[in-house]
C-alpha cells in the first residue's frame, strides 16, 4: 500500500514553468487530475474557462469565500486565486492523487489545514533565466513582469519551507520527478 501522501502542492515564481511542466506530464499521463482554479485575472488568450482557470469577477469571488467553497485563496500580483474545495475533497474521498499549481500564501494555508500535504517547490536554474522565460513568455506587460519579479523574490527565499525542491532545468526529468512524488510513476 502506497504511503504517498495523497496531496501535493507545486508551486513557484511566475514564470519558472510550472504550467509547462504540468502540461507536459498530463501528456503522457492524462489520468493525473489537477485542480482548476478560481480566479479574477483574466484570460490570456488561448486560456478557456473551466480548463485553464474559472474566470470570476471580484462579486463572483467574494461569494465562493463568502460560501466556504475555497479551500485557501490569495492575492497575487493584484489579482485573486482560490482553490475550490469540493472537487478536492471528493478526489482525496475516493483515495485519489491531487494536484494543486498555487502560489506560497496558498502553500501555506493548505500546510496548516493538511499538515500529510506534500509542498513541491519548483526553482529555476538561476535568477536571469528566470526573467528570460517571465519576459520571453510575452504575455504580461513590463509593470506586470515587475510585479512578478517582486513576488518571485519572496518565494525564492521561502524554499526551505517545502518538503522538496525540484529545479527546471529539463521539462522531461522535471516532469518525471514530480509524477514519481506523485506516486503515479
Ligand atoms: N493561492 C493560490 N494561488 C494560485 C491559485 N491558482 C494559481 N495560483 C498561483 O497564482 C500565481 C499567478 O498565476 P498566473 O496568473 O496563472 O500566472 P503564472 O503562474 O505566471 O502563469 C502563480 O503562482 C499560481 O501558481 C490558487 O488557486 N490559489
Ligand atoms: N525547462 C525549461 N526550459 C526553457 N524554457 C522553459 C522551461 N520550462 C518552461 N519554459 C518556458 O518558460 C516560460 C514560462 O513557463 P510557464 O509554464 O508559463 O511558467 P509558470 O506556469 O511557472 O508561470 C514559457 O515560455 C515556457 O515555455
Amino acid at each position: 500500500m502506497s504511503e504517498r501522501p495523497r496531496l501535493t502542492v507545486l508551486s513557484g515564481p511566475s514564470g519558472v514553468g510550472k504550467s509547462t511542466v504540468v502540461a507536459h506530464m498530463r501528456q503522457q499521463h492524462p489520468e493525473v487530475w489537477l485542480s482548476v482554479s478560481a480566479t479574477t485575472r483574466h484570460p490570456r488568450p488561448g486560456e478557456k474557462d473551466g480548463v485553464h482557470y474559472h474566470f470570476v469577477d471580484n462579486d463572483e469571488f467574494e461569494k465562493l469565500i463568502a460560501n466556504g467553497e475555497l479551500l485557501e485563496s490569495a492575492v497575487f500580483a493584484g489579482n485573486r486565486y482560490g482553490t475550490p474545495r469540493a472537487a478536492v475533497q471528493e478526489k482525496l474521498e475516493r483515495g485519489e492523487p491531487v494536484l494543486l499549481e498555487i502560489d506560497l500564501q496558498g502553500a501555506r494555508q493548505v500546510r496548516e489545514s493538511m499538515p500529510e500535504a506534500q509542498l513541491v517547490f519548483l526553482a529555476p536554474p538561476s535568477w536571469d533565466e528566470l526573467v528570460r522565460r517571465l519576459t520571453g513568455r510575452g504575455t504580461e506587460a513590463q509593470d506586470v513582469i515587475d510585479q512578478r519579479l517582486a513576488a518571485a523574490r519572496v518565494e525564492l527565499a521561502a524554499e526551505p519551507e517545502f518538503d522538496t525542491t525540484l529545479v527546471n532545468t529539463s521539462v522531461e526529468q522535471v516532469a518525471a520527478e514530480l509524477l514519481a512524488l506523485l506516486g503515479v510513476a
